[in-house]
């Protein structure tokens, strides 16, 4: 188990600059998923890591060594491919034994981990088939199996899931995750999957054009996400602009909308008549049917004891089975997502009050 420091690497291909000053801290046995768009940076990060690309500039450290400018078969390191990249020629063993023999590992020694790890992936009795005679996820499997016999110091994962469907992805982001958790191996995990990237990391890097947009727990992304567009690359969100009016403590405030003043939450320290949007996931809504003498007045919101309230009229009702999907324009004219559980007993056209809370919600710059 080894920590590892991504320190201020630069990489360019000719005049384009896709690596811009990328750090990223990473602690002994943790599992960090780089995440963001197709064409970020994600794969040319993983690369400078392996050794298969040498960064311009910054540093790269396993544990306290420095090995920028090592070759990846100085580095330690195991990968794993969306291609599976297994020697179809060759047995299950054998494609095991192969970075074994290279590391002059004795037969028994060899003999010994094969077993270990074939039995850590589910594959015993498996050893003499080719790669061929596997479905994609056994074969997955196989070349996990062969990153962990060398027993590297990190593993390296390319979008390994990519060329499952979708049911098999699922069970083995719980089957890489929870081996990786029994080795305890300090991994890094390429996809532009967000869900996937949310279930499996212990922390998270999203990355545009280039550059790190955030990087933290899957908690913090979620829920405090620092932008707009990280905000709206994990999970759905509605946003409402407004104005800040007021800080009521160190990170709530009152902000100032078309649809009245709202209590919320947001970083710290923003200046009254800053603009702001109010970020609201739409399982944090609850949906009331709108009734008369509530007190509750169209295009109207109140700001008290951390509740907030909005009137407005169902748009759109979307049946998903376990929930339901509605859309609810305001006074304003915004349109507001909320999903509501259960059965649904909102029309299309009826008024409803939308209650959140201002913990539920956080400030992005506007
Ligand atoms: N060898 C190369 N020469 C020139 N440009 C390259 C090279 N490798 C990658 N790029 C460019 O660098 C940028 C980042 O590529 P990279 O593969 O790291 O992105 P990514 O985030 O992994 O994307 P994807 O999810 O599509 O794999 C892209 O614009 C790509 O075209």
């Amino acid at each position: 188990m080894t920590a590892l420091t991504i320190d201020r690497i630069n990489k360019r291909y000719g005049n384009l600059h896709i690596l811009k000053d990328i750090s990223i801290p990473i602690g002994q046995g943790e599992f960090v998923s780089l995440l963001g768009p197709s064409g970020c940076g994600k794969t040319t990060t993983l690369r400078c890591i392996a050794g298969f690309e040498q960064p311009d500039s910054g540093r790269i450290l396993f544990g306290d060594r420095d090995v920028t400018r090592a070759l990846p078969e100085q580095r330690d390191i195991g990968m794993v491919f969306q291609s599976y990249a297994l020697f179809p020629h060759m047995t299950v063993a054998e494609n095991l034994s192969f970075g074994l023999e290279v590391r002059k590992v004795s037969v028994p020694n060899r003999q010994r981990r094969i077993a270990d790890v074939l039995a850590m992936v589910r594959l015993e009795g498996y050893d003499k088939r080719y790669p061929r005679e596997l479905s994609g996820g056994q074969q997955q499997r196989v070349a996990l199996a062969r990153a962990l016999v060398i027993e590297p110091s990190v593993l390296l994962l390319d979008e390994p899931l990519a060329n499952l469907d979708a049911t098999l992805r699922d069970e083995m982001r719980f089957f890489i995750r929870d081996l990786q958790q029994r080795v305890g191996i300090t991994s890094i995990y390429v996809t532009h999957d967000q869900a996937e990237a949310m279930v499996m990391s212990d922390k998270i890097v999203v990355m545009s054009a280039g550059t790190i947009s955030q990087f933290g727990s899957p908690r913090e992304i979620y829920e405090r996400p620092t932008s707009q567009s990280v905000a709206g690359f994990i999970g759905r969100s509605n946003t409402i602009s407004g104005k800040i009016a007021e800080a009521l403590g160190q990170d709530s405030y009152k902000v100032d909308t078309p649809c009245g003043s709202l209590g919320t939450t947001g970083p710290a320290g923003l200046a009254k008549g800053t603009d702001v949007r109010i970020m609201i996931r739409p399982e944090n809504i609850r949906t009331l049917r709108h009734e008369a003498g509530t007190g509750h007045q169209q295009g109207a919101g109140e700001a008290g004891h951390g509740e907030n309230a909005l009137a407005g009229a169902v748009i759109n009702s979307i049946y998903q089975g376990s929930a339901n999907q509605l859309a609810v324009k305001l006074g304003s004219g915004d349109r507001i997502v909320v999903d509501v559980g259960g059965r649904n007993p909102l029309d299309v056209g009826e008024q409803v009050t939308l209650r959140f809370a201002a913990r539920d919600t956080w400030l992005l710059a506007s």
